[in-house]
């Protein structure tokens, strides 16, 4: 089957800042950053750090006190780090519910892939949390996010998501779209080039133990940077940015031409 390739521009924070009431001290203070096309990022921070605070925040659930978030990709998949199975549907009724809201995608294949074909007549209140999790997973991928968003996405997990979530994020990443999970767990850990974000006293770092390349690699002693416009068959897309990533360098745009 053709990929399906999408515009994807690099999507920037500035200056942002988050509190929930005018009272409160902040959560995000001050984050700035960009997410590339094809990234991967893991995030973490202690717990109450504001992770979730930020994930909502790159979502678009909730909107910066002060500050911008610009140029988010037109879909976004959210999977929250609890499921609300407080919905009188089945797995299969939720679905397909949520499908049309998507505009009738695809959610059989993830259901498939995520081997839930015993759970699909199950209403949602009965599933365990890992299940009820797929079930989140599911409604966040189908409709082929520009940026996927998963909250904890490890916590109760069986064994083989654990091991197909991974890939699952590397194709997201593969054709243009940016993965950011928050991971106590460490499960994206091993990917080629993986970002880490941590969220500490309200800030937002990139960790320096795994520092991008791209000073290095293409900033030279300089430090000036070159933006350059590569053309790649469709099907070689995915492997590309995965070198392209591993070896420090990031996408700025990914465009499909005729
Ligand atoms: N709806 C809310 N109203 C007020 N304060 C909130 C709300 N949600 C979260 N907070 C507060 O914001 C801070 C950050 O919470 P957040 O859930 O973003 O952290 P987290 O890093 O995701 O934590 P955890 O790892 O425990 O899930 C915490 O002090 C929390 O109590």
């Amino acid at each position: 089957m053709r990929p399906e390739i999408y515009r994807y521009s690099t999507m920037r924070l500035s200056k942002v800042s988050f509190r929930y009431r005018r009272r409160d001290s902040f959560v995000i203070e001050d984050a700035d950053a960009h997410l590339a096309p094809g990234d991967v990022i893991e995030l973490t921070g202690v717990n109450g750090a504001g992770k979730s605070t930020l994930l909502r925040l790159l979502a678009g659930l909730a909107r910066p006190t002060t500050g911008t978030i610009a140029d988010r990709p037109a879909v976004v998949g959210f999977a929250p780090d609890r499921f609300p199975t407080d919905q009188a549907f089945t797995v299969t009724a939720y679905l397909r519910h949520m499908s049309r809201v998507r505009g009738h995608a695809r959610w059989e294949p993830w259901t498939e892939r995520l081997n839930m074909g015993h759970l699909l007549a199950t209403p949602l209140s009965d599933l365990s949390k890992g299940s009820a999790h797929k079930v989140g997973l599911v409604q966040a991928l189908m409709a082929e996010p520009g940026l996927l968003i998963l909250d904890e996405p490890f916590a109760g997990l069986d064994t083989d998501t654990r091991v197909t979530l991974p890939s699952i994020a590397t194709e997201v990443a593969g054709r243009g779209g940016i993965v950011i999970a928050s991971d106590h767990q460490g499960g994206l850990r091993g990917l080629p080039g993986l970002r880490h974000w941590t969220v500490l006293d309200g800030h937002l770092k990139e960790s320096t133990t795994n520092p991008p390349q791209l000073e290095t690699a293409a900033a030279g002693t300089t430090g000036l940077t070159s933006t350059v416009a590569v053309t790649v068959p469709i099907g070689d897309l995915p492997d590309f940015l995965t070198r392209m990533r591993a070896e420090g360098y990031r996408a700025s745009e990914v465009e499909e031409t005729g």
